[in-house]
């Protein structure tokens, strides 16, 4: 099935006629920037202790869109030069929960579709933008996209997402490894 170059969208994660409108959570805006320290240092999106991580760095919001940057370095190489595909897919995670933290929920992601449209090059600052479409229940809509030679450069890979609210227990109950 082809689909409009305008959005990376799949029905799955088109907000669905019964969505509401997402509204910034007052606290969590409050949190925003010094997010990275309640979440910790070991995150590989945006921590600081990880050696070869992405160490995004979160640059403001406006609503629930969230900005942020990251460098690619040679250890983020996929193909000669190139950043690998899977690491940018993980920066549009980063950041697309970055703007579901902006809703004042725990989210997770439930599907991730991402788009390539241009090669990232090793040493390229991409700039990192998401948005929240629409809430419908558990589930938040969001889309996000990646852009090089500045915040309004052109698009180099974006994606849609589906992100499910989940409970604290969520992260404090131990699974089976
Ligand atoms: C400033 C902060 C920065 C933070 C940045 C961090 C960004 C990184 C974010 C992540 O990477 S999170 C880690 C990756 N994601 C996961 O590990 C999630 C693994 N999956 C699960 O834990 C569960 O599958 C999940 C919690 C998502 C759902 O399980 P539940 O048992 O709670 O719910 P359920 O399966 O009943 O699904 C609830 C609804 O969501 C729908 N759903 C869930 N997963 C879906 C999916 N993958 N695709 C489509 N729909 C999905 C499901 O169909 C259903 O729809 P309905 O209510 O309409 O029936």
């Amino acid at each position: 099935m082809s689909r409009p170059r305008s959005t990376p969208a799949s029905p799955i994660t088109t907000p669905p006629s019964t969505a509401t409108a997402p509204v910034a959570d007052a606290a969590a805006v409050q949190d925003f920037i010094a997010a990275g320290e309640i979440l910790g240092s070991a995150c590989f999106g945006c921590g600081p202790d990880v050696p070869h991580g992405l160490h995004i760095q979160r640059t403001g919001r406006d609503g629930t869109t969230a900005f942020a940057e990251f460098t690619v370095i040679p250890e983020h190489q996929g193909a000669p030069g190139l950043a690998h595909g899977g690491l940018l897919a993980t920066a549009m995670d980063e950041i697309l929960g970055t703007s579901a933290w902006l809703l004042g929920r725990r989210y997770v992601t439930g599907r991730l579709e991402t788009d390539y449209l241009a090669p990232v090059p090793v040493g390229s600052l991409v700039h990192l933008r998401s948005w929240c479409k629409g809430v419908d229940g558990r589930k938040a809509y969001l889309e996000a996209e990646g852009r090089l030679g500045g915040p309004d450069g052109r698009v180099a890979v974006r994606a849609a997402a589906l992100f499910i609210e989940v409970p604290l227990e969520h992260f404090t109950a131990k699974g089976t490894p």
